[in-house]
C-alpha cells in the first residue's frame, strides 16, 4: 500500500507527525510511505510548490495524506508559485472532483459548539463539495481598464458533465444515509448555478428514493446555524462548499476536528484513490508552537483507510479512539483546553 505523505507548511508537519504515529501503531503490513514536499516547503526545497517529482509520487501512490499548505512569506510570488497552487493542482491533476466533508457532533462536545447545545447535538451531515471547477479554476487576472482603473476578474463556470458527476456522488451518498439531499446554489443570480440546479433536478429523476431540495447559499449559511439538524447531505460548488464547511466546523466545536476526502474515479487494487486532508489550512498563527489539534488529520487518516484501502475496521478503531479522547475531556486550545499536539496524539494512541 503506497501512501504519499505531503505534510506541507505551518502546522502541516506537526499534525502529520501525529497521524503517522497512529498509522504506525496499527502495524499494517506492506505500507510504503512516499514523502513529498508541497506548498511553501516544495518551493523552498525544490523550487516549486508542486514539483514534477511530487506529481510523480502522487500518481504512483494509492492514496495521499495531505497536511496543509500556506506560507505568508510566499504571498508575493507569482500566482503559479504560491503554496495554495499545490493543493489546487493536485486536485485537478488527479481529477479528484468530489470532496466529502463530514460534520458530526462528538458526544460531550455540545457545549463547545458555537450553537446552543440542543441545536448542535443534532448535527450529522455530509457536505459534498465539487472540487475541480467553479471560480477557483476559471480564467482570472488583474487588468487595466481604458480609464486606468485596475480590475480583478475571475471566471465562474460549470459544464454540465462536471455538475452531473458530482450530483451522482451526492445522490449515492444520500442513498447510504438518510435519503435527503439539499443542493445549495445561487441560481437566483448566477447563470452557472441555474445550470447547476437544472442538472441536479435532471439527475434526481434517477434517484426517486432520495428527497432532493434546493436552497440558496445565503439562506443555507443562515440555516446552518439556525437548525443544522435539518441537513443530511448538502451538495454544492467549490467556493460555497469551501465556505460552508468551515462554518459547519464551528457548529460542531472546532475546525481542528473536520477531516475530508477528495475522490475521483480511479480505482486501485485496494479501493478508490484519493487525497485526504483536514479542511483547515496551515494556521500560521499557531504554527511551530505545538498547539495545533491533530484530530482532523488523524480522522483524515481514518477515512483514507476506509476509502482507499477498504480497511473499515481500522478506520472505525481510529474514529472511536478520537471520540473517546474527546469524551474523556481531552481538549486542545481550539476547544478551550490546554492539551498540545503531542498530548492529543498520545491520548488518541492510548485509546487505540
Ligand atoms: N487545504 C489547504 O492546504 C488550505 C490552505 N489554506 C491556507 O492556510 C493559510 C492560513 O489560512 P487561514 O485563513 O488562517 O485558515 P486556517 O484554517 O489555516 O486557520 C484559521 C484559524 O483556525 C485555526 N486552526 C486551524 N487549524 C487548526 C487546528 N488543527 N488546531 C487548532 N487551530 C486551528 C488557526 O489557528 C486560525 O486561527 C493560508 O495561506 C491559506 O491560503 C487555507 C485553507 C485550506
Ligand atoms: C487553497 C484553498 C482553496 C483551500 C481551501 O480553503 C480548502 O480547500 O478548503
Ligand atoms: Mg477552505
Amino acid at each position: 500500500m503506497k501512501i504519499a505523505v505531503f505534510a506541507g507548511d505551518g502546522i502541516g508537519p506537526e499534525i502529520m507527525h501525529e497521524a503517522l504515529r497512529v498509522l504506525d501503531a496499527l502495524a499494517l503490513p506492506d505500507v510504503t510511505l512516499m514523502e513529498g514536499y508541497v506548498g511553501g516547503a516544495g518551493y523552498r526545497k525544490l523550487g516549486h510548490p508542486l514539483h514534477a517529482d511530487t506529481i510523480r509520487i502522487a500518481h504512483e501512490a494509492d492514496a495521499i495524506l495531505f497536511g496543509a499548505v500556506g506560507d505568508f512569506e510566499c504571498d508575493n510570488l507569482e500566482r503559479h508559485l504560491r503554496p495554495e497552487q499545490a493543493i489546487l493542482g493536485l486536485r485537478r491533476e488527479l481529477t479528484l472532483f468530489a470532496n466529502l466533508r463530514p460534520a458530526t457532533m462528538f458526544a460531550g462536545l455540545e457545549e463547545m459548539s458555537a450553537l446552543r447545545p440542543e441545536v448542535a447535538g443534532k448535527i450529522d451531515m455530509l457536505i459534498v463539495r465539487e472540487l475541480n471547477g467553479d471560480v477557483y479554476f476559471g480564467e482570472k487576472g488583474i487588468r487595466t481598464l481604458d480609464d486606468g482603473r485596475r480590475q480583478g476578474w475571475d471566471l465562474m463556470s460549470y459544464a454540465e458533465d462536471e455538475v452531473r458527476r458530482i450530483a451522482h456522488v451526492a445522490f449515492r451518498a444520500a442513498q447510504g444515509r438518510k435519503g435527503r439531499l439539499c443542493s445549495v446554489d445561487k441560481s437566483n443570480v448566477l447563470e452557472t448555478f441555474q445550470l447547476w440546479r437544472d442538472v441536479m433536478i435532471e439527475v434526481g429523476a434517477e434517484y426517486p428514493d432520495v428527497a432532493l431540495s434546493h436552497m440558496y447559499v445565503d439562506n443555507a449559511a443562515m440555516q446552518l446555524v439556525r437548525d443544522p439538524g435539518q441537513f443530511d447531505v448538502i451538495v454544492t460548488g467549490n467556493m460555497f462548499g469551501d465556505i460552508l464547511s468551515d462554518q459547519a466546523s464551528m457548529c460542531v466545536g472546532s475546525i481542528g476536528l473536520l477531516a475530508s476526502a477528495a475522490l475521483g474515479e480511479t480505482q486501485t487494487q485496494y479501493g478508490t484513490k484519493g487525497l485526504f486532508e483536514p479542511i483547515h489550512g496551515s494556521a500560521p498563527d499557531i504554527a511551530g508552537q505545538g498547539k495545533a489539534n491533530p484530530m482532523a488529520m488523524i480522522l483524515s487518516l481514518a477515512i483514507m483507510l476506509r476509502h482507499s484501502f477498504g480497511l473499515e475496521a481500522e478506520a472505525v478503531r481510529i474514529e472511536a479512539a478520537v471520540a473517546q479522547a474527546l469524551a474523556d475531556g481531552i481538549r486542545g486550545g481550539d476547544l478551550g483546553g490546554t492539551a498540545g499536539t503531542a498530548e492529543i496524539g498520545d491520548a488518541v494512541l492510548a485509546r487505540l
